[in-house]
């Protein structure tokens, strides 16, 4: 019997986020193995003109919990809505709810945040930093709170190259950032962002690690973990292999590479592709949940959740097999054959960006003006550069992750729930799972039918041969051009013609006399 299981059996649990990419993962899991749980509270913002009951209804509704529904058929009963916005005051949760969670709640794990890396300081410090403060302040008014669970990220101090499982200081303290955000306006706080944020890429590790800042200094006397894992994947296993729904990470940018768009990206391939499947990062986040209530540790302790230590893989490695993939499992209506490479210098990123990304968008867009439509190749191409620009920092470089805490749980673990919450990232076949992953994305990103296959593969040789047929009509009329204008590239023309012309006289004249 696995101890985990057992623990959140009868529990009350608060999801925060749990309608994002993670969140769904560890709901899944929960209701799978702990079918007997007493209530998952989730926060949730209406949105899109759906009620709540709607969207979390439509999330258990989907495929992603298709063996929950088995193991746990009165699922719908035991998840419960609230209505908040995190961006709100007391999350803007009714008095009655409000009253409901601080009487119940057991565990509270916190994945909501905005992982947008160009976020506005001030939403970005509002979702990551002050509504973490007003979490926690929440659950110091939870009499029955066993453990809370804070989800970082690996990255909130990617300004260093060696990171322990420490939360280190922040040159400014949370709190004045979070008060400045209250009066400063808008022009101002763009001015100073740069200056703010330092040496970290963007507005998101920034606020991320004021979170974790937060979180140590306000945590008081409950017990509190802190989860920090690196870019997360399409799942490996549970509750099957590939299962993604974002464009986020390298998800969109494989879609990307799959239909053609992207053709070249500024990357270090043996740069170490820190990638974590998303039910490795819910189970050790079960894991450590269980850990945080029952051993109750004298301290925060900050869990590493990565793979570059135990199991590296390259981003060379990772390109290579992804490319190897399409040639098996083309995406369907490719604008192009995926031919997509890694450049390492700003020039040479210059010009293919230049050559293989704006020219065909350009041409593209001028072939649909032609034909009365719509153009739009130029606004994608524009908004994929911008991405690639945006996640240059996270492929250009190697981290050193220490996981001492994460190989403490793992060794603190009965064999059952080593098993049954398996976060050992050694036992990980990476191109096997790469497979998997641009499998997934293909099934559950772009919704397309595996019976679809014979014609995208139709569809990459119709390109292959188009491709072929508009290089060879460039060669012959830069041929002729040049010709036309320069007397040596005429020589060699003529020296090349009648080389051919005396190959094939004498070929003939040898095969008529053996005949
Ligand atoms: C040796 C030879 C080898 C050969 C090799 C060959 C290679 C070939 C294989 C290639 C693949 C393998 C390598 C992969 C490398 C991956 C690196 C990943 C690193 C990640 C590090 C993460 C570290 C931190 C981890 C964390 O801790 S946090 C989680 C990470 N957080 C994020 O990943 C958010 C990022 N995103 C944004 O920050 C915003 O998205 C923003 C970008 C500002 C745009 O912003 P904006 O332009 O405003 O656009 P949106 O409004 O967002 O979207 C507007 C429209 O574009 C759509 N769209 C949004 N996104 C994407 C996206 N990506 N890709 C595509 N489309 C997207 C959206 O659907 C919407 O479509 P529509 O609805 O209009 O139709
Ligand atoms: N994905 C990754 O690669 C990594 C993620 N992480 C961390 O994991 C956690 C989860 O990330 P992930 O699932 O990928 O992110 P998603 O963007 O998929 O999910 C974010 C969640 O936060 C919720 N949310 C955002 N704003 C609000 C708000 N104002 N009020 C209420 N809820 C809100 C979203 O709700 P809604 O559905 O309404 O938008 C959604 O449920 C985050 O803390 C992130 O920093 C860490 C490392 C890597």
């Amino acid at each position: 019997m696995s101890m985990i299981a057992a623990f959140y059996g009868g529990k009350s649990i608060l999801i925060t986020g749990a309608t994002g990419f993670l969140g769904k993962v560890l709901m899944e899991k929960l209701f799978r193995t702990s079918p007997d749980l007493k209530v998952i509270y989730v926060l949730v913002r209406p949105k899109q003109g759906q009620t709540l009951q709607q969207r979390v209804f439509q999330i258990l509704d989907s495929k992603l919990f298709e063996k929950v529904k088995e193991v746990c058929p009165n699922v719908h009963e035991k998840i419960r809505a609230i209505s908040a916005d995190l961006n709100q005051n007391d999350f803007a949760i009714s008095k009655e709810d409000m009253q409901e969670l601080l009487s119940h709640t057991n565990i509270v794990f916190h994945c909501a945040a905005t992982v947008r890396f160009d976020d506005h300081l001030r939403h970005a410090v509002q979702l990551n930093v002050t509504a973490t403060q007003q979490l926690l302040l929440m659950a110091s008014q939870m009499p029955k709170l066993e453990a809370f669970i804070h989800i970082s990220t690996a990255f909130s101090n990617c300004n260093l190259k060696h990171i322990d499982e420490v939360v280190y200081p922040c040159p400014v303290e949370p709190k004045k950032i979070i008060d400045s955000m209250e009066w400063l306006d808008d022009a101002i706080i763009d001015e100073i962002t740069p200056k703010l944020i330092g040496d970290q890429p963007n507005t998101y590790t920034y606020t991320k690690a004021l979170g974790e800042v937060v979180v140590q200094q306000e945590g008081g006397n409950l017990n509190i973990a802190i989860i920090r894992p690196s870019i997360v994947g399409a799942t490996w296993q549970e509750p099957f292999p590939g299962w993604v729904d974002n464009l986020n990470g390298p998800s969109g940018l494989i879609i990307a590479a799959g239909k053609g768009f992207l053709r070249s990206i500024r990357a270090t391939p043996m740069a170490v592709a820190d990638l974590i499947p998303a039910d490795t990062v819910v189970n050790l986040t079960l894991a450590v949940g269980w850990y945080t209530a029952v051993h109750r540790p004298k301290s925060t302790l900050v869990y590493h959740c990565t793979s570059g230590n135990l199991n590296p893989c390259n981003w060379g490695k990772m390109g290579l097999q992804v490319l190897a993939t399409f040639e098996k499992i083309p995406f369907e209506r490719a604008f192009r054959r995926p031919n997509a490479d890694f450049t390492t210098n700003n020039i040479t990123t210059h010009y293919w960006n230049a050559v293989s990304h704006r020219a065909p968008a350009i041409i593209y867009d001028f072939y649909l003006r032609l034909t009365g439509r719509k153009p739009r190749m130029t606004k994608l191409m524009n908004r994929l550069l911008r991405t690639l620009s945006m996640v240059e920092y996270f492929i250009n470089r190697s981290w050193e992750w220490s996981t001492y805490n994460t190989e403490m749980l793992m060794s603190a673990l009965s064999p059952e729930d080593q098993r049954v919450f398996n976060f050992d990232v050694r036992q990980l076949n990476w191109l096997e799972y790469i497979e998997n992953y641009v499998l997934g994305v293909k099934k559950y990103l772009l919704k397309e039918d595996m019976a679809g296959i014979p014609e995208a593969k139709q569809h990459l040789k119709r390109l292959r041969n188009i491709h072929y047929l508009f290089n060879t009509a460039l060669f012959l009329i830069a041929w002729r051009l040049l010709i036309a204008r320069s007397q040596v590239a005429r020589n060699v023309w003529f020296f090349i013609v009648s080389f051919c012309y005396k190959f094939l006289s004498y070929f003939r004249a040898s095969s008529t006399l053996n005949a």
